[in-house]
C-alpha cells in the first residue's frame, strides 16, 4: 500500500516540485553566481580556459575560409595548361594544416582546464558544504526535507562541474557562429533565418523533457535516498552480520528492484519521447539545411559563386547548424542544471535557528551557581508528544546529578537542551541567573563535554579518535596518551600493530576494528581531553565488563572532581557516585535527591533499585 502510494505520487509529482519553462529560465539567474564560485576558485584557470575557448571559436571560420582559397586555387591550376607555379596552393595547405594542428593543441588544453577547475571547483564546494552543515542545528538534521535537500546539494558537488564546461562551451559556440554569420550575411542573410527558423522546434521540444525529467528527478528524492540506503545496507561491512544471519538479501533486493524499477519505468517512458520528438524536429533542420544547398548549387552552376565559395558556404551553413542545434540542446541543460543549482544555493542559504546573540556574554569561569530548568518543555519538531514538560530543577555549581529513568523517559533531550543542542519549545534554562540564550555559543559548547550513548566510532586513527575530544590538541601526544590511560584505552591501543597512529574500524585497508567496549573506552577518552566545565556522560559504561567499569569508576572521581557533572545511566552502581539523583517518568521530573533520600522515599527509583539489586534488571 505504502508503495503504491510512492508510485503514485512520483508519477504525478506535486504541483510545487514541477517546474515551468520560465522558473527553469529563471534559474538562470544562479549562472553568474555559478561563475563568481568558478572565479574565486581560480582566477589564472578560468581567465586561461576563456582565452583559448576564444581563439578556439575563430578557428572554424579561418579554416573554412582556407579550404575556399585551397579549392579555388586547385580549379584555378587545372585550367593553367602551361607550367604552374605551385608555391601559393603549398602555402595554403602548410596554413590550414598549422590551423588543424593548432586546434588540436587547444582542445587538450581546454579539456585539461576543464578537468582541473572542475576538480577544484568540486572539492571547494565540498569544503563548503561540510563547513555549513556544521553551522546548522541538530533538529535541520532530523527533518527529512531537510536531508533531500542536503542530498541534492551533496549530487550538485561533482555533477555541476559539467554545467561550467557546457556553460563554456556555450560561450565558445556562441563566438564561432558570430565569426560564421559574418561570412554567410555577407552572400545571403536569408539563410541565417532559415536556420534559425529550423532549430526553434528542436529546442522547444528539448526544454520541455527537460523540465519533465527534472520534476520526475526531484520528486524522486526521498525515494532516491532510500535506494542509496538499500544500496548500502546490502553491501556494507557494519550490517552483513546480521544480513546473512537473518538472510536478508532477498528481501533487501527485491525492495531495490521494485523501487528501482519503477523509477526506471518512468524516466524510460519520457526518455523515450524525448528521443522520439527528437528525432522528427532534429530532421526540420536537415530538411533546411539541404533547401539551403540546393540553391547554393543553383548559383555555383549559374557560375553566381565560384566552387570554393560554394564550400565555403556549404561548410559555413552546416557548421552554424550544428552549432545552433547544440547551443539550443544545451541551453536547456544548462536551464535544467540551473535548477538543480537552485539547490546548491538553497542549501548554502539555510540559516541556523539557534544562533549566538549579538553581545553574548561568555561563561562564567568558573561557573558559580549553575544551571536552572524554569518549566522547561521540548517538542521534537516532527512530534506532537512533549518529550520533556514542566522540568524544574536547579544543577548547582560543581555538582554531580545522575538521571535515571526508563527508555524514552527524556534524559537524553534533557541534556541536549543543556548543551543548546536544541532550544526550549517552553520554559528557559539559565545559567548563574542568566538565559543560556545569552551566552556564546561556542563558548558553551567549549565549556560543555558531552560523551554521547551513541558516539561516532570514527573511521581513523586511535589518536584522531581520542583528540576529537578536543581536536586543538591534536597535535598533543602526551595530552591524548594520559587521556587514553585514564579511559582505560591505552592498553587496548598498545596491543594494536600501529599503536597509535592504528586506524580504527574495517572501512579502510589495514583498519583493526575493536570490541563494543574497546570503542567506549576509546570514546570515553575523549572526556579526558577536554577542559570543559560542565561533563555530561550518556550511558559511559554500558558496554563495559564488570571489572573496567569498576576501575573507569576509580577514575571519572578524577574527571569529575571539582566540575559540574550529568551522568546517565540505566546501572545503579554508576548513579551511586552522583550527589543528587533526578529521576524522570515521560519526560517529568518525579523525584529528585540523593540515593539515601530516594530509597527513604520509596518511590519508583527504590522499587528500581530493588528489582536491580535482585538481578531482575
Ligand atoms: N530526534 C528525535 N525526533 C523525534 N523524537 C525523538 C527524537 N529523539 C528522541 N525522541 C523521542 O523523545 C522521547 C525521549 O527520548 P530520549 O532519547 O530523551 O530518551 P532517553 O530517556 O534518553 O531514552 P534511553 O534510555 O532509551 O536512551 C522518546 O519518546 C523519543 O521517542
Amino acid at each position: 500500500m505504502r508503495e503504491q502510494s510512492k508510485g503514485t505520487r512520483a508519477a504525478t509529482p506535486a504541483s510545487g516540485d514541477k517546474k515551468s519553462f520560465r522558473e527553469q529560465m529563471g534559474a538562470l539567474k544562479n549562472l553568474p553566481k555559478f561563475f563568481r564560485l568558478i572565479w574565486d576558485t581560480s582566477k589564472s584557470m578560468t581567465i586561461g580556459n576563456l582565452l583559448l575557448r576564444l581563439v578556439k571559436s575563430s578557428l572554424p571560420l579561418a579554416m573554412l575560409y582556407i579550404g575556399k582559397l585551397i579549392i579555388d586555387e586547385v580549379i584555378r591550376l587545372i585550367a593553367i595548361t602551361g607550367e604552374r607555379d605551385l608555391n601559393y596552393l603549398w602555402i595554403l595547405v602548410a596554413v590550414e594544416l598549422g590551423l588543424a594542428i593548432l586546434s588540436d593543441i587547444i582542445n587538450r588544453g581546454i579539456t585539461l582546464l576543464d578537468s582541473l577547475l572542475g576538480d577544484l571547483f568540486s572539492n571547494r564546494t565540498s569544503v563548503a558544504l561540510i563547513e555549513h552543515a556544521a553551522t546548522l542545528d541538530l533538529a535541520q538534521f532530523e527533518d527529512a526535507t531537510f536531508y533531500d535537500k542536503l542530498e541534492r546539494a551533496r549530487r550538485q558537488t561533482v555533477s555541476r562541474v559539467v554545467l561550467m564546461s557546457q556553460v563554456l562551451s556555450q560561450l565558445q559556440d556562441m563566438v564561432t557562429i558570430g565569426f560564421l554569420a559574418v561570412g554567410l550575411i555577407a552572400f545571403n542573410p536569408w539563410l541565417i533565418l532559415i536556420l534559425l527558423v529550423a532549430v526553434i522546434p528542436s529546442f522547444l521540444g528539448e526544454t520541455h523533457f527537460n523540465e519533465r525529467s527534472y520534476s520526475l528527478s526531484r520528486s524522486w528524492t526521498p525515494e532516491r535516498r532510500e535506494l542509496d540506503y538499500l544500496r548500502y545496507i546490502g553491501a556494507s561491512d557494519e550490517t552483513a552480520k546480521e544480513i546473512k544471519t537473518f538472510n536478508l538479501s532477498g528481501f533487501l533486493s527485491s525492495r531495490f528492484k521494485l523501487l528501482s524499477d519503477r523509477y526506471y519505468n518512468l524516466n524510460k517512458s519520457i526518455t523515450l519521447k524525448r528521443a522520439v520528438w527528437g528525432s522528427i524536429l532534429s530532421s526540420l533542420g536537415a530538411l533546411a539545411y539541404y533547401g539551403a544547398y540546393v540553391f547554393i548549387l543553383f548559383q555555383t552552376v549559374a557560375g553566381v559563386i565560384t566552387v570554393g565559395t560554394l564550400t565555403f558556404l556549404a561548410g559555413s551553413f552546416n557548421s552554424m547548424r550544428g552549432l545552433l542545434q547544440g547551443i539550443m540542446t544545451r541551453f536547456s541543460q544548462i536551464a535544467e542544471s540551473a535548477l538543480y543549482l537552485q539547490d546548491l544555493f538553497d542549501f548554502l542559504e539555510l540559516r541556523p535557528q539557534i544562533t549566538p546573540p549579538t553581545n553574548p556574554l561568555t561563561i562564567p569561569r568558573p561557573i558559580q551557581q549553575g544551571f536552572t530548568f524554569e518549566d522547561v518543555g521540548f517538542k521534537y519538531h516532527n512530534s506532537e508528544r512533549w518529550a520533556v514538560r514542566h522540568l524544574s530543577f536547579h544543577l548547582r555549581a560543581g555538582e554531580k546529578l545522575a538521571l535515571v529513568g526508563e527508555n524514552g523517559a527524556g534524559k537524553t533531550t534533557l541534556v541536549k537542551l543543556l548543551a543548546r543542542l536544541y532550544e526550549p519549545t517552553e520554559g528557559r534554562i539559565l545559567l548563574d541567573g542568566k538565559d543560556l540564550r545569552e551566552y556564546d555559543l561556542n563558548d558553551l559548547r567549549h565549556q560543555v563535554g558531552i560523551i554521547f550513548q551513541d558516539y561516532v566510532r570514527f573511521q581513523m586513527t586511535a589518536s584522531d579518535n581520542i583528540a576529537i575530544g578536543q581536536i586543538s590538541n591534536i597535535q598533543d601526544h602526551d595530552r591524548i596518551q594520559s587521556s587514553a590511560y585514564k579511559s582505560l584505552a591505552d592498553p587496548v591501543i598498545q596491543r594494536l600493530p600501529d599503536k597509535y597512529e592504528q586506524v580504527l574500524g574495517k572501512r579502510f585497508n589495514k583498519g583493526v576494528e575493536l570490541s563494543g567496549g574497546e570503542w567506549q573506552k576509546v570514546a570515553l577518552a575523549r572526556a579526558y581531553m577536554r577542559d570543559a566545565q560542565l561533563l555530561i556522560l550518556d550511558e559511559p559504561t554500558s558496554a563495559l565488563d564488570a571489572r573496567a567499569e569498576h576501575e573507569v569508576f576509580v577514575r571519572f572521581s578524577e574527571l569529575i572532581e571539582g566540575k559540574t557533572a550529568v551522568l546517565i545511566s540505566h546501572r545503579f552502581s554508576t548513579v551511586r557516585m552522583a550527589d543528587r539523583i533526578l529521576f524522570l517518568e515521560q519526560g517529568q521530573l518525579k523525584e529528585l535527591g540523593s540515593h539515601e533520600e530516594l530509597l527513604a522515599q520509596n518511590g519508583k527509583y527504590a522499587e528500581l533499585f530493588k528489582l536491580q539489586a535482585r538481578g531482575y534488571l
